[in-house]
């Protein structure tokens, strides 16, 4: 039997890798014999950057840039193999996991320091740029990615706007032509985690801006920002906001397609596709997939989501383990998730869940694989 292990990361828990290996290790037990495959994923967020420099083979490069609240971080991006490809992903420099909880600032927060990181990788003079977009501690519109490339955002007085989503109040007027410049002859792509608007109540301020830090009355003003973002971008012919992925990443994705002419995809679509999972998926009797919530948020382009739609394409049938499984998934089986299980065998606190989801891993998997080979032998002698 070959089973596919395609898991995405635990958000604040375990790597995509870590996540496949405790999978594989499990699955080993339970049934020596099979033959696994390991291709660990993401979908645009944290860990997107690993993932595709793991699978594709390459290097990661460190600078030290600017967190989301000014401050100093070390982060990186990817040179893959082919040296013509670098991997950036918006959740390195200006990631939710570089601010506490308790000093998260949507307000201010500024995506400055991925800007940075682009300015480090294009010195490779690459040909190709994958910028992923997800898990953003930002709702800048991406406006601090446009300062660090050279653009100019200029308030009525000529001077700089202040950087994070409440300065793009200020903002007079936008000259991107620096930026432009900078990245001429790259073809940028970018990996969106969600399909959702800039603005409005499916928007990148109104559904991510609380986890950001925002109040209610923040995201009114953060909405209200990108709107006035999009009503300047859009007096210099750029439309930043009436596409599908426009609210990833706080509204990056908006300005890197609308401003800076990026390719938008799906972030888990072009990930499956750099990695070949399509590919792998050859003579392949099971997949695993894995995240660390599985419910009907899933739906809108997660991993697990993402892996079934394409399993499915070839009959394959697709588990998905979770340390929290949601009650409602019938929207999940429909796109193709044969069924999935939560890898928590008793009522623990979130810390202890997490400080366990490896060992739990690994105990889930082995039981599933006891039972694949049972369902197996029996499939084999036509009982
Ligand atoms: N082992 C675990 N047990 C229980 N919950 C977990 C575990 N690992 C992570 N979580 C929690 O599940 C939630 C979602 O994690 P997941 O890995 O699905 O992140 P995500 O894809 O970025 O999700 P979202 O963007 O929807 O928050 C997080 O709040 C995380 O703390
Ligand atoms: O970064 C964010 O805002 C979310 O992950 C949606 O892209």
């Amino acid at each position: 039997m070959r089973v596919v292990i395609a898991p995405d990361s635990f958000k604040e828990c375990l790597s995509a890798k870590s996540v496949a290996a405790a999978i594989a290790r499990g699955w080993q037990r339970g049934a020596p014999h099979h033959e696994l495959v390991q291709v660990p994923l993401a979908d645009g967020g944290e860990g997107s950057t690993a993932a595709l420099v793991d699978s594709l083979g390459g290097r990661l490069h460190e600078v030290s840039v600017t967190g989301p609240l000014g401050e100093e971080v070390c982060a990186s991006y990817g040179l893959v193999g082919d040296g013509e490809t670098v991997i950036i992903e918006v959740a390195e420099a200006s990631g939710l996991q570089r601010v506490t909880a308790d000093s998260r600032d949507a307000m201010r927060a500024t995506s400055y320091g991925t800007g940075e990181l682009i300015n480090a990788a294009v010195a490779h003079r690459p040909r190709k740029l994958i910028l992923c977009l997800g898990g953003s501690a930002t709702t800048d519109g991406g406006a601090g990615i446009l300062r660090a490339l050279g653009a100019r955002l200029l308030d009525a007085a000529g001077q700089d706007i202040p950087p994070g989503g409440e300065g793009l109040l200020q903002l007079a007027s936008l000259d991107a032509a620096p930026a432009l410049e900078k990245l001429e002859g790259i073809e940028l792509t970018v990996a969106c985690d969600v399909s959702s608007p800039l603005l409005g109540a499916e928007g990148a301020a109104a559904v991510f801006g609380p986890q950001k830090g925002a109040t209610p009355a923040q995201v009114d003003v953060l909405d209200e920002a990108l709107g006035h973002f999009a009503t300047i971008a859009g007096q210099s012919g750029h439309d930043i906001h009436s596409f599908a992925g426009s609210g990833a990443a706080g509204g990056i994705g908006g300005m890197t397609v609308g401003i800076l002419g990026a390719k938008a995809r799906p972030g888990i679509e072009l990930i499956m596709d750099a990695v070949g999972l399509a590919q792998q998926l050859g003579g392949t009797d099971l997949v695993i997939t894995a995240e660390g919530a599985i419910d009907s948020q899933s739906s809108s382009g997660k991993t697990p989501v993402g892996v079934a739609a394409l399993a499915r394409q070839s009959g394959i049938p697709v588990v998905g383990l979770a340390g929290r499984v949601g009650d409602d998934l019938s929207a999940l089986h429909e796109a193709g998730l044969t069924a999935a299980f939560s890898i928590t065998p008793a009522p623990v606190s979130l810390a202890e869940a997490i400080h366990e989801a490896e060992n739990n891993l690994v105990t889930t998997s082995e039981q599933l694989a006891r039972l694949a080979e049972v369902l197996i032998d029996r499939g084999h002698s036509g009982t």
